[in-house]
């Protein structure tokens, strides 16, 4: 549970000599009643974990594809609320780890305390909130960490060097590099820089590092993976998904598993 689940996801991977890969779906996108068959099929094609994103009115570091997942799921009336119950009900199937990618307001809405307690009860073993600053992160840190739930931090290609190892330091369940200056969504080429950032960042850093941001095709995932643990893709995988492109899905995993040529 919690934490745990999470680190043993990554051992697993490293044991196997695997990169990770996560995979980011928006929650209610298509409807929640999809939500538990969208993440059995990851599960099955070989996701290490999931991230799942919590609709929202302000995504400021959203790209449009993202932006507009959320909007369909706020058209849904789905809510966060909606999101934990569903999980609760559906969790015992599910085997891999769950991250929730919520902004703050959201997550105030509810209280924090009430916010950790019910992820917790929904078996969410991680949450990713980016705009809360590192300096920020009592107002829920107390709350997660006593539900055993990863507060997984960004890193991002301006931190300085010194602001980076401050963001290692105490980094729990995993690293999340942004390869990107900007918002999410897609990308031409996998840049020199980036190879070059991702090993700095995984010089200072105790926990495994992903890199996510403008990942989208089997290419970018196995260049990734020479310099860091792992590759998170949600742009891609919405488009993915509601292409019923599955076998393309498939090929990304696989690409982080070291399976596929093309
Ligand atoms: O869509 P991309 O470019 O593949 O980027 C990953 C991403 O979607 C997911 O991790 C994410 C969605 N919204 C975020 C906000 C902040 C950090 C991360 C995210």
């Amino acid at each position: 549970m919690g934490k745990e689940r999470l680190e043993q996801a990554f051992e697993k991977c490293s044991q196997k000599g695997e990169k990770a890969f996560i995979p980011y779906i928006m929650a209610g996108d298509g409807g929640l009643d999809i939500l538990k068959q969208q993440l059995l099929f990851l599960q099955e094609a070989g996701a290490d974990a999931v991230e799942l994103g919590i609709p929202f009115s302000d995504p400021v570091a959203d790209g449009p594809v993202i932006q507009e997942a959320g909007k369909r799921a706020l058209q849904q009336g789905v809510s966060l609320r909606g999101i934990l119950e569903t999980l609760t009900s559906i969790r015992t199937e599910i085997k891999i780890p769950i991250i929730l990618m919520t902004y703050l307001n959201p997550v105030f809405t509810y209280g924090a305390g009430q916010f950790a307690a019910d992820c917790a009860a929904a078996g969410v073993d991680g949450c990713i909130i980016p705009d809360m600053p590192l300096e920020e992160e009592g107002i829920i840190s107390g709350e997660l960490k006593q539900s055993g739930i990863a507060l997984v931090r960004l890193v991002t290609l301006t931190s300085p060097a010194e602001r980076i190892k401050k963001i290692a330091d105490g980094a729990e369940g995993f690293l999340y590099a942004v390869t990107i200056k900007g918002t999410t969504g897609a990308r031409d080429h996998f840049e020199e820089e980036t190879g070059r950032f991702l090993q700095q960042v995984r010089s200072v850093s105790n926990v495994p590092v992903l890199a996510g941001f403008g990942i989208s095709t089997p290419q970018h995932v196995r260049e990734a993976g020479k310099y860091c643990d792992g590759t998170v893709v949600g742009s891609k995988i919405i488009q993915l998904l509601s292409a019923a492109a599955f076998n393309e899905i498939t090929d990304l995993i696989q690409a982080a598993k070291g399976k596929v040529l093309s």
